[in-house]
């Protein structure tokens, strides 16, 4: 029997486990922690996942501040919007969505948000720390990802895990979270040879192309685990449908789990954003306690 894995009620348990831990939080320090929503333009899917976000901060009684900039402003303007928030220590968390108009930087971006407040976990110290296994503030979409695997295996050790893709945002720091769960990973890409293959060896796949139906049936080794980061839109008798990486319907047979899309690991991704919110401000209130108690000295 395979098991669908049901992204939507485990990220209904994330964010009913955070609001928990808030609730303490708020108690204890008399602080509510922050999430500042960066977003620029109005791409409509964009607009759909930060309101997606601001809800689901409102769930897990989180302060949610939303800051909505023309798609035409200025690299400085965003620059000084990204400076104020991180000066401001209501906000513990900010995160600008992705992608932005062509004309800013998303580096620059990235790059100028505090490490400390970086709730995607993409500043260079960020994914510094990850690499090294020391990281607070993981990527949102992995560590959902790694959330789900967990859930499906006691213990990944030993595991061979084949991830498909190798974006900064998914399929770098993916292989890096399943090196640090002690399995043996493989990164397969555009240039790849065999790459039907090494996935057929794969114990856990996960695939994170952007290419609709890009993993077939025969691309799976019987019993493994697929994770499908992927959320493609494609046009289906004049109706637009939500498809991802994996063909769901030729691999489920085969497979023991799988993750569906719509409903798998989109929802994660947002439920962990809460879980980093919340880990941000505690690291930012136990680091200026820290600072605190070495001026006494
Ligand atoms: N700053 C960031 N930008 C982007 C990120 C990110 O993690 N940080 N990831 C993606 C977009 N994204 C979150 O921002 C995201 C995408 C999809 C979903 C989701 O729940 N999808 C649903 C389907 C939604 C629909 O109907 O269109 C699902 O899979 O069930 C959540 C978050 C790029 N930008
Ligand atoms: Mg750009």
């Amino acid at each position: 029997m395979t098991i669908n894995i049901d992204g939507k009620a485990l990220a209904d348990e994330i964010v009913q486990s955070v609001a928990d831990k808030v609730t303490l939080f708020k108690q204890k320090h008399a602080i509510t922690p922050g999430l500042a929503v960066v977003l620029v333009g109005d791409d409509p899917a964009s607009g759909v996942y930060v309101r997606n976000k601001i809800k689901r901060s409102e769930q897990a009684g989180l302060r949610s501040i939303e800051h909505r900039l023309s798609a035409e402003v200025s690299q400085a303007e965003l620059d000084a919007l990204i400076d104020a928030l991180n000066q401001d220590s209501s906000v513990h968390g900010i995160l600008v969505q992705l992608p932005l108009p062509s004309h800013l930087s998303d580096k620059k971006v990235i790059e100028s948000i505090s490490p400390a407040k970086d709730v995607d976990g993409f500043h260079p110290t960020n994914v510094g720390r990850l690499v090294t296994g020391e990281a607070d503030l993981i990527p949102c979409t992995p560590l959902g990802c790694m959330m789900m695997l967990e859930r499906q295996f006691v213990d990944l050790s030993g595991k061979h895990a084949v991830v498909i893709g190798r974006s900064n945002i998914v399929g770098k720091p993916m292989a890096s979270l399943l090196l640090q769960a002690n399995c043996t990973v493989t990164v397969v890409h555009s240039r790849t040879q065999n790459i039907e293959a090494l996935c057929r060896e794969a114990d856990i796949l996960v695939a994170a192309v952007g290419k609709p139906l890009f993993v077939k049936e025969s691309w799976v080794k019987p019993g493994a685990v697929v994770i499908d980061v992927g959320i493609n839109a494609i046009d289906k008798e004049v109706k637009r449908k939500l498809v991802g990486d994996v063909d769901y319907d030729a691999v489920f047979p085969h497979v023991s789990a799988i993750t569906p899309v719509p409903g798998g690991v989109g929802p994660m991704t947002i439920a962990c954003l809460m879980q980093n919110t919340l880990t941000a401000a505690e690291c930012q209130l136990a680091n200026a306690a820290a600072e605190q108690s070495l001026t006494k000295i």
